[in-house]
């Protein structure tokens, strides 16, 4: 039995066809107006204005979105048509997940990086990757994102990916503001970012340079704008969740929301009851 309704219809067409120059610019304008580089949690953050404790929320719910990146890459791989396109995606693939030991070159992938950042945190990687503590907002905009990849277009899960053209932007003011602020966060810890600078770029060319090349007709220019929006609206709604569970600053316990289940830092526990997560932190010594 097929569901009635699709999980994600593809938006109406344009009322314009666009040469692949004027797509460009629409797709530019989206992020410029909507990449969570605007989103006020993210400013707070590389001004210095929040807690370790909300630090450790941003980390580890953000894991969640490093862990099922491979996953959507490998459920995308899975629906491309040429060796051309698989071997590109591929190369995603082991960026985030890294090789074995005895591979040549054998590297660390972004999941593994990520933890170092947790650890940085005090935060126990055990109880990072068991996902227990996400904000259920968190793992559900995440998996949209998989599905989102798994349901659409081809043309529309590729234009997906496209909120990558713009993260060069935010991870280097993201990694001088934090390496200012908070006396804890160390190059060591910030170590997840800086290969992203350089593959960042290198895939959403490839990414753009196809979108440009395929999207000819108005309904798949529709499509490809409205897979950035998508995308767009989910990172967004990564900080919006973080941002109304543990509040910003120090006011942040009096502000919060934290779901039940959900990671406790130890500061909030005056302010809304209960227990903190204590098998969330790393024993000392370790
Ligand atoms: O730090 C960031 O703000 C940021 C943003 C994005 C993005 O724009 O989707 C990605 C990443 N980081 C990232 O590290 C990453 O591996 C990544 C993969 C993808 C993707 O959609 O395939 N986006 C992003």
């Amino acid at each position: 039995m097929t569901s009635a309704l699709p999980a994600f219809p593809a938006p109406p067409a344009l009322d314009t066809l666009l040469t692949p120059d004027q797509l460009e610019e629409r797709l530019r304008a989206i992020g410029a107006e909507r990449y969570h580089r605007n989103h006020p949690l993210h400013k707070a953050m590389y001004a210095g204005e929040l807690t370790r404790e909300q630090l450790q929320a941003w980390a580890l719910n953000r894991y969640y979105y490093q862990a099922q990146i491979p996953v959507k890459d490998a459920t995308l791989m899975a629906r491309l048509p040429t060796p051309e396109l698989r071997r590109e995606w591929r190369r995603r693939i082991v960026d985030h997940d890294g090789t074995e030991p005895a591979d040549t070159p054998a590297t660390e992938g972004g999941v593994t990086r990520w933890l170092r950042l947790t650890r940085g945190l005090e935060l126990a990687d055990s109880y990072v990757t068991s996902l227990e503590g996400l904000l259920p907002g968190t793992r559900y905009a995440v998996d949209a994102y998989v599905a989102f990849v798994r349901d659409r277009s081809v043309l529309a899960a590729i234009a997906s990916s496209l909120t990558e053209l713009f993260s060069p932007t935010i991870i280097p003011e993201r990694m001088s503001g934090m390496l200012r602020h908070y006396p804890f966060i160390t190059e060591e810890t910030m170590a997840y970012f800086k290969p992203r600078l350089t593959q960042a770029p290198r895939d959403s060319e490839f990414a753009l340079a196809w979108v440009r090349a395929h999207a000819r007709t108005p309904e798949t220019q529709a499509e490809v704008i409205g897979a950035l929006e998508f995308k767009c609206g989910l990172l967004w709604t990564l900080l919006d969740v973080l941002d109304y569970s543990y509040g910003r600053g120090v006011q942040g316990p009096a502000q919060a929301h934290i779901p039940p289940g959900s990671f406790v830092p130890e500061g909030y526990v005056s302010a809304i009851g209960g227990k903190p997560t204590q098998h969330a932190l790393l024993s000392p010594g370790a």
